[in-house]
């Protein structure tokens, strides 16, 4: 029986396709009400993950199910889940209208629902256009026009903002969370964490098929320690100071400036003054979340030479909350803050979670749902891939 929750459910799952681990035992939920980003660099097992949950993959150990069911269970499972893998397959020659209602016949739906869903992805004035000469970004909508026939709980989007504009991106935001507000599920992957950091609340990070990281966005920005970098005029004597005085968090950075986590440039500065050290620059430097994804990620493709890839994590800046210990590959050079715990497991509600309607049913009214506006026709409407 399906639970009618909305919620995803990945537990376990591992595929291995002959020698290559594609996903390594990899376990998250996806409740209602929320927008997950599943993010990893390329070839880290987003999209293998993807189609286990949509049943196109078979697990080699491990399930995912939807609604307390793996896909296969779903019964009519346009209605329940509405998926978009890859934004190609249309017939070059037809309509974008005509693409959608041969949907609509074969779900048994309405044509008239296939008018309402270009409406909702802003195509309503390129409707009669050969979909051969759409952009990138409009196939990305057209396909998840496709996906919204059916007036789905769940969605699950495979990179949904390539090659859509700025314009398309922040339409995108509002549309997915407009839809999560209304109690569904969004779980949306893309190896890019700017791309969708306005977008979610929870956060699944993986490399080379294992998790790095899961847990709440807000969580990972909190765990980012600011630092204070200071330049004195003798390390030596600042570094005992710092630790007369109680400060731990201290880290010669080799240039003669010392990184110092736990402390505020003030503190740091009364230290100096009071032990006589004089100091040549002090400066505070906040943690920045892409460079910490690059971090996380970054054992899949170290490159020497690239700075996100190949350079040691800046000295002091901890890992996160739901960073998992199996997976993770420390860089060259990196050493364990003091302050490190080892995270807390086990999900929780993004703030402002609301509890779904119970027993979801196919003819369930989404009254709460407020499409976004569709905007203006874009330049990237006008374009031809
Ligand atoms: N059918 C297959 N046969 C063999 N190897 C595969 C197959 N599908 C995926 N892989 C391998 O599994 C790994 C994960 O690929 P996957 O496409 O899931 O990653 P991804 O995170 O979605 O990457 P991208 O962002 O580039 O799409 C890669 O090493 C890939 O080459």
């Amino acid at each position: 029986m399906q639970d009618g929750s909305g919620r995803i459910v990945v537990q376990n799952l591992t595929k291995n396709f002959g020698a290559v681990a594609a996903v390594q035992n990899l376990s998250f939920q996806v409740e209602p009400g929320s927008v997950t980003g599943f993010l990893g660099p390329n070839g880290a097992g987003k999209t293998t993950t993807l189609r286990m949950l949509l049943g196109l993959v078979r697990p080699t150990a491990g399930f995912a199910t939807i609604n307390g069911q793996p896909f296969s269970g779903l019964g009519n499972p346009g209605r329940v889940v509405g998926a978009v893998l890859e934004a190609q397959g249309f017939h070059p020659k037809r309509s974008a209208i005509n693409h959608l209602r041969v949907y609509c016949s074969a779900m048994g739906i309405q044509d008239r629902r296939a008018e309402e869903v270009l409406g909702l992805v802003g195509l309503a004035a390129t409707a009669t256009r050969d979909v051969g000469g759409f952009s990138l970004g409009m196939k990305q909508r057209l396909a998840l026009a496709t996906a919204l026939l059916g007036d789905p709980q769940v969605l699950v989007l495979d990179e949904p903002a390539n090659g859509l504009d700025p314009e398309g991106i922040a339409w995108l935001r509002q549309f997915l969370r407009s839809f999560a507000a209304s109690g569904r599920t969004v779980l949306i992957s893309s190896h890019l964490l700017a791309e969708v950091e306005q977008t979610i609340d929870q956060v699944v990070i993986i490399s080379r098929g294992q998790t790095m990281y899961y847990g709440m966005l807000d969580d990972l920005r909190r765990s980012q320690q600011s630092r204070v970098i200071v330049q004195p005029a003798d390390v030596n004597a600042l570094v005992t100071a710092l630790q007369e005085g109680g400060i731990s968090g201290i880290q010669p950075t080799g240039d003669g400036k010392v990184a110092v986590t736990g402390a505020t440039v003030q503190q740091v500065g009364d230290v100096a003054a009071k032990a006589g050290v004089a100091l040549y620059g002090v400066q505070e430097e906040k943690a920045d979340l892409e460079q910490l994804f690059f971090r996380l990620t970054s054992g899949q493709y170290a490159a020497p030479g690239i700075v996100h890839y190949g350079a040691p994590p800046p000295q002091g800046f901890g890992p996160p909350p739901g960073y998992q210990q199996s997976g993770y590959h420390q860089q060259p050079n990196y050493n364990q803050p003091s302050g490190y715990h080892q995270p807390v497991q086990g999900y929780q509600q993004p703030p402002g979670y609301q509890q779904p309607p119970s027993g979801y049913q196919p003819g369930y009214d989404p009254s709460p749902y407020q499409a976004p506006q569709a905007p203006e026709p874009t330049k990237e409407q006008g374009g031809n891939s």
